[in-house]
This record gives C-alpha cells, sequence and structure tokens, in this order.
C-alpha cells in the first residue's frame, strides 16, 4: 500500500485542498501525455472482429470523403461542360451518388462498431476496476473515500466511454482526411500546398501548447466533479442527521461552494478551449483564404482549370475541419487519458493483503483454535496509537470467550485481526495451528462467521440476504436457520415471504429483526468459529429475549468470541478478557472477576445491567 498510495486517488476530505498537489502530479506525468489511454487500447483489442471493423470503415469513409471533392471536379469539368453528352454527364452524377452511399454506409458501420467498442471497454473496465477494489482490504477504503471512487467508477468510465466511442474514431478520420488531403493538394497545386505546409507547424505548434495547459485543467476539473458526487452520497445517505441538526443552510453552503470551485476550474478549462479553437481555427481559414486568393489568380490567369480550383476549394476546407476537429478532440483525449490514468490507478492496486504464493491448507476437519502469541498492532492511518501491546489469548475449540473493556480498549480490533483484515506488526496469530499469514485469506474467512453489531442488510430479497452466508443453501435450510435465529415469524409474515425486497440497508425492518437476519446468515454459514459483536443499542424486553435466544442456538458447538454487552453473555461464557487500552487486564469468569473488586467489577456494575437479561 504505502509505496502506491503516492499514486492513489485522495480522501474526499482534502481533495479541495489538494488541487496544487493534483497539478503538481500532473506536470510530473506531464511526459507521459496521452499514454494512459494505452490501458483503454488493451481493453479495445480484446475485440479484434470489432476493431477490424470500425478500422475498415473508418478506411472506407475517410478515403471516400476525400475522393468526394474529385467527384465534384469531374462534375463541373465534365458534367457541366457545354456540349457534353448525357451519358458523361449521367456517368459521373451517378459516380457522385456512389460515392454518398459509400459514405452514408460505411458511416453506419463505423459508429455502431466504434460505439459497441467504447461500451463494451467501459463495462469491461467497470468489472475489473470494481473486482479489484474488492480484492482490498478495509485499509484501502479508510485511505480512498469508497464515495470518490464510486463517483470515478461513473464520470472517469463515461469520458473513456467518449474517447473510444467518439474522440478517436473523428481523431483518426480527420487525421486520415488531413493527410489525405495534404497529398491530393499538392498534386492539384504544387506551389499553394507548399505554402500550406509551412503554415501547418504555424497552427500544431499552439495545439501541443494549449493541449498541455488544458491537460493540467481537465485532471482538476475530474477531481471536482468526483469532490461534488463524494458530497451529494454523503449529505443525502445521511439527510436525517443533517435534517436533525438543523443543518441544511450549512450543508446547502458547503456544497455551494463545491459546486462553485468546480465550476471555477471548469471555466478556467473552457476559457483554454475556446481560445485553442479560435486560434487555430483561425489561423487555419486564414491561411486558407490566402491561398484561395492566389488560386483565384491562377484560374483568372487560365493556369487552372475551374473544377480544380473547386476541388482545392472543398479539399482545402475538408483539411482545414480536419485540423480544427484534430484540435479539439485533443482535448477530449487529454480528458480520457486524465481518467485513464485514475481508473489505471484503481485498477493496478495490489492488495496490501492477499494470499502467499504457496498457502498452507488448513487442517480438516476444522478444529476451531484460535491463539494470539505477542500480538502488537497499530492501524496504518493512525501508527501513534497502538490498538494491541502484547496481546496473548488461546481460545480453545468450542470455547466461549467474552471480551470486555471500556471503549477503544481494543475489542473490535482482535475480531479485525483475526478475519485477517489487516496484519499486526509484532506477535502471530493462528488458526488450527496454521499462521494466519500463510494461509489464504479466503481460507481463513470459510472458517468464521461474523455478527456485527449493527446487522448489514444489502437491497436485496429477504432471500438472498439471507443467504449471503452460503449460496447453496436451500429453502428448507434457510426457513431452519430462521426459526433457530427466531426470524421465521416475521419473515413469513412478510408481504412475498423470502422474496420481500428488504430496502436499502434492510430500512423495511426493525434494529432487532436485522440482528436476527444477521444471527440466521451466521447460522447458515455455519462456520467452526464465530465472532459475535454484541449490539450496544438498547432492544425492547421481548426482542431482546429473541435475539439472546437466537445467539444461544448459534453459539452451539463453535469456538465463540464474543464481544460482550450483556449479563446473560458474560455469565456464560467459559472466560472473560478484560481488556484496556489494547491490553488485557483481566481474565476469569463473572464470578471470580465480580469478587476481586478491579475494572470488570466497575464496569459490570455500570454496563450490565441486570434488567437485561
Ligand atoms: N480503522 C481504524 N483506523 C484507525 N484507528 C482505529 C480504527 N479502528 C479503531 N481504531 C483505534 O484503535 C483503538 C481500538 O479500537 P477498537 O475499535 O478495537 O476499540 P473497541 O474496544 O472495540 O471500542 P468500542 O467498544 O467503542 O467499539 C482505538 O483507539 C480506536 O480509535
Amino acid at each position: 500500500m504505502s509505496a502506491s498510495s503516492a499514486n492513489s486517488p485522495r480522501p474526499a476530505q482534502d481533495a479541495s485542498q489538494s488541487a496544487g498537489a493534483a497539478d503538481a502530479t500532473e506536470q510530473a506525468k506531464q511526459g507521459k501525455s496521452l499514454g494512459p489511454l494505452r490501458m483503454v487500447w488493451r481493453a479495445a483489442v480484446q475485440y479484434p472482429g470489432r476493431l477490424a471493423a470500425a478500422g475498415a470503415a473508418l478506411i472506407v469513409t475517410s478515403a471516400t470523403t476525400a475522393s468526394v471533392p474529385w467527384g465534384f471536379r469531374q462534375v463541373v469539368d465534365k458534367g457541366f461542360a457545354r456540349g457534353s453528352d448525357p451519358a458523361t454527364i449521367n456517368f459521373y452524377f451517378e459516380l457522385l451518388i456512389g460515392m454518398v452511399i459509400l459514405l452514408a454506409i460505411g458511416t453506419a458501420v463505423r459508429f455502431y462498431n466504434v460505439s459497441w467498442l467504447g461500451e463494451r471497454v467501459v463495462a469491461d473496465i467497470r468489472l475489473a476496476v470494481q473486482r479489484n477494489l474488492l480484492r482490498q482490504p478495509p485499509a484501502f477504503f479508510e485511505e480512498n473515500s469508497p464515495k470518490e471512487i464510486s463517483s470515478r467508477m461513473t464520470s472517469d468510465t463515461s469520458l473513456i466511454e467518449q474517447v473510444v466511442g467518439t474522440t478517436v474514431s473523428v481523431a483518426l478520420r480527420n487525421l486520415i482526411t488531413a493527410i489525405v488531403g495534404v497529398v491530393i493538394l499538392f498534386f492539384l497545386a504544387p506551389k499553394l500546398t507548399a505554402m500550406l505546409v509551412i503554415a501547418i507547424p504555424v497552427v500544431v505548434g499552439p495545439i501541443v501548447w494549449f493541449g498541455r495547459r488544458l491537460r493540467r485543467e481537465s485532471r482538476s476539473s475530474q477531481d471536482r466533479i468526483a469532490d461534488i458526487g463524494a458530497m451529494v452520497s454523503e449529505v443525502l445517505g445521511a439527510a436525517k442527521v443533517v435534517q436533525a441538526f438543523n443543518q441544511e443552510t450549512r450543508e446547502a453552503e458547503r456544497f455551494a461552494g463545491a459546486v462553485e470551485r468546480s465550476f471555477e476550474t471548469a471555466r478556467r478549462r473552457i476559457t483554454i478551449r475556446s481560445t485553442m479553437t479560435s486560434v487555430v481555427m483561425g489561423l487555419v481559414f486564414g491561411a486558407l483564404v490566402l491561398l484561395m486568393w492566389r488560386g483565384a489568380n491562377g484560374v483568372a490567369s487560365g493556369e487552372i482549370s475551374g473544377g480544380i480550383i473547386a476541388q482545392f476549394v472543398l479539399t482545402g476546407a475538408l483539411v482545414a475541419g480536419a485540423f480544427g476537429s484534430l484540435s479539439e478532440v485533443y482535448g477530449d483525449l487529454v480528458r480520457g487519458a486524465g481518467a485513464a490514468s485514475r481508473l489505471s490507478e484503481l485498477l493496478s492496486e495490489r492488495p496490501a493483503i492477499a494470499a502467499p504464493a504457496k498457502p498452507t491448507a488448513l487442517p480438516s476437519p476444522a478444529r476451531g483454535a484460535l491463539s494470539f502469541e505477542s500480538v502488537t498492532f497499530r492501524y496504518p492511518t493512525r501508527p501513534e496509537v497502538p490498538a494491541l501491546v502484547g496481546f496473548d489469548l488461546k481460545i480453545e475449540p468450542g470455547e466461549t470467550v467474552a471480551i470486555v473493556g471500556p471503549s477503544g480498549a481494543g475489542k473490535s480490533t482482535i475480531f479485525q485481526l483475526a478475519e485477517r483484515f489487516y496484519d499486526p506488526q509484532g506477535g502471530i496469530i493462528k488458526l488450527d495451528g496454521v499462521p494466519l499469514t500463510h494461509a489464504d485469506p479466503a481460507a481463513i474467512r470459510e472458517r468464521m462467521a461474523l455478527v456485527p453489531q449493527e446487522g448489514v442488510l444489502f437491497a436485496a430479497s429477504a432471500r438472498d440476504n439471507l443467504r449471503y452466508g452460503n449460496w447453496d443453501a436451500s429453502d428448507e435450510a434457510i426457513w431452519a436457520a430462521a426459526r433457530a435465529a427466531n426470524a421465521e415469524s416475521f419473515l413469513r409474515e412478510l408481504p412475498e415471504g423470502l422474496d420481500t425486497f428488504l430496502g436499502e440497508n434492510g430500512a423495511r425492518l426493525s434494529g432487532g429483526q436485522r440482528q436476527r437476519i444477521a444471527i440466521a446468515r451466521a447460522i447458515l454459514r455455519d462456520a467452526p468459529i464465530l465472532l459475535l459483536d454484541e449490539a450496544t443499542s438498547a432492544l425492547d424486553a421481548e426482542s431482546e429475549a429473541l435475539v439472546q435466544e437466537a445467539l444461544e442456538h448459534l453459539m452451539q458447538g463453535r469456538t465463540t468470541l464474543v464481544i460482550a454487552h450483556r449479563l446473560a453473555t458474560v455469565r456464560q461464557a467459559d472466560r472473560i478478557v478484560v481488556m484496556e487500552g489494547g491490553r488485557i487486564v483481566e481474565v476469569g469468569r463473572h464470578e471470580d472477576l465480580s469478587r476481586a473488586g478491579g475494572l470488570y467489577a466497575r464496569l459490570a456494575s455500570l454496563q450490565f445491567d441486570e434488567s437485561r437479561l
């Protein structure tokens, strides 16, 4: 993580202050210019058939476009000539119509294939980025705001879609038209064209200069848009809190600040772009007018025919248009390159926690033994405070260990390390005798079932939410788990049974019901080790009793590590581990610890309300 974090997207909160930093990175990257688009190319070459069809159509349409002026020349010189026979007239007009038909069909084929490629490439990039993001450990999302990432997944990918689906095709078409056009012009009127060629560097110079400035502005413009996206989803996601604290006006002002910053960056970008377009078009058409003036003198003196001058003017206009479009699409390509570079950062991020090359297999059948040996750990984002210090705990198969301690003592951290979301800086953690770092994280997590404090539900059906623990579970198994988790009766009452959509994060269920779904999910998972974070939020007595009973079913026959908030739980635990400041301060059973009069006795008298039995 550390090596690549310099390139990683920044968290939303500091994004606004780091516009300068973005510019600096942009400057460092200037040498590479359109380089990041290589990633887009690699995605596109996966579809060689489409690419070939699009390329062929592109060549046909460009060549036809460049020859239309030649067709007009024939029509002017032969078709409009005094005394031409009707067959000749018909032939040249038919030729012209043939060209138009070819152009029309070629354009349709090109448009379809190129747009198809654009959409497909974006779909593939989105899939690959999401797949890679899902492999990242939690530390990655602490440093990179998921909201910002999600807005990148939409805005940056649509930029790329535009590049592949439109810009590249426009750029290539105009490039071919410009080159072929200049060659034709040379054959038509070498002297006039020589003047044009001298004018080209005068036109290209400003394109490059403006392009560099544009690139810098484009990236920060995209960053500001990402800020807006992040802010919208953050504030709307917490709309209730905003309204409860009467913060609507303040939030609106904060949003206005972000919108204005984004507008200001966009304004700088469009100023550069419009100046660029005007300078380039001015130079091109200025040169063309000069050339036509010379040509007009040529026709007057009888050096060249009217048809040639028609062809020259039309080709010249095509070439000028092509250069104009090139200057415009260059800006789009640069914006696409910026988007591609950010997406490749997300794509190339290697998870800090991954399976070793040759993972050690966990013993089978699983025993459910978990041990922490002299574990010392600091969170990467808070290295100054140790979350666990010299932590030693050996949990035997089938044992229930309750962890108790004041807030911030390090209780949840134990779970994070047991699931190997982080690696400790010191000491070793073993599952059934195998150090976690030697095993495949997926195999470790396979053997654990987590019941978090707040049951996390997905915006999906009740069935899918339950099956999250085991996708192969049959409906009978789901109902059996629901029964054991005391969730059966309310699930049966849902309007469409297990098919009922539960709303975002189970918005249509009560807190106690959400917890019981989380318990049923863990029952379906049927893992040997249970990590249970008891809810601190008070439930009503009936709901509490139902949850407690569900937990008892769940804990049967499993090694259980429970962050305890209920007296019933600590009473039943084989051992209670009392923590403070990342260390174990007391270990024992409820009665002994209560009598000892230490930290546990104090916490128990405050925390474990006898009425919450
Ligand atoms: N993701 C994180 N990044 C940085 N520091 C963290 C993170 N999670 C926890 N900490 C810090 O690590 C220490 C231990 O936290 P932990 O969440 O394990 O405590 P806890 O005992 O579970 O507390 P609580 O009962 O309030 O949930 C605390 O100082 C906390 O601020």
